[in-house]
């Protein structure tokens, strides 16, 4: 694969086998609440990254600080970091947080080719360097590793795609779960 460099870390190593999903998404107002605005909650993307190809309809936003969202252009592609490039690369990025807002009465379409590492490779800073912010034991041990990991962001989809039931209902949101994972 031809990327590797991510914040000065060779990431290409963990990257040999296409861990890769593609997911075509397509906010149709036939099968949206009337009225709703909401196309995609506020989530960050499990792997190392996203790229979202979008069809000249805006809607993606971008979360640039707590609580300001900012309006990506419709034309752009937009490649976003996701949590295991945050683990693999001690910190030195962070996953960033978006979402989709529906204008009502209008479709768009969007593709998204999801990159991560191979499902065997345990989820810690690569490297010798010191992470800018300590993870949890579990990450820091080598006990996360891709599968696992993708296996619980996957049921959270799931969940809020209403295909899957959760045990613990709905008490701790995507975010709080997986950065309790992730800084323990
Ligand atoms: O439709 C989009 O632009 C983004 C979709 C997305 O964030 C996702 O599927 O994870
Ligand atoms: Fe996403």
């Amino acid at each position: 694969m031809p990327f590797s460099i991510l914040a000065g870390t060779d990431l290409s190593a963990a990257h040999t086998s296409y861990n890769m999903n593609y997911r075509l998404c397509d906010y149709n107002p036939n099968t949206a609440a009337p009225g709703s605005s909401n196309g995609c909650g506020a989530h960050t993307d499990y792997g190392t990254f996203s790229s979202i190809f979008q069809d000249g309809t805006p809607g993606l936003e971008l979360e640039e600080t707590p609580g300001t969202w900012v309006l990506v252009p419709g034309d752009a592609t937009v490649v976003l970091t996701g949590w295991c490039a945050v683990i693999l690369s001690g910190s030195r990025v962070s996953a960033a947080k978006h979402r989709v807002c529906r204008s009502p009465g209008v479709r768009r379409l969007s593709a998204v080719l999801f990159v991560a590492p191979d499902l065997d490779v345990k989820l810690k800073p690569l490297g010798d360097s010191q992470p800018i912010r300590s993870f949890s034991e579990t990450i820091m041990r080598g006990d996360l590793d891709v599968e696992t990991f993708k296996d619980v962001m996957g049921k959270r989809w799931r969940y809020r795609e209403g295909n899957e039931e959760m045990d613990n209902a709905d008490s701790l949101s995507q975010d709080n779960e997986i950065e309790n994972m992730v800084w323990g």
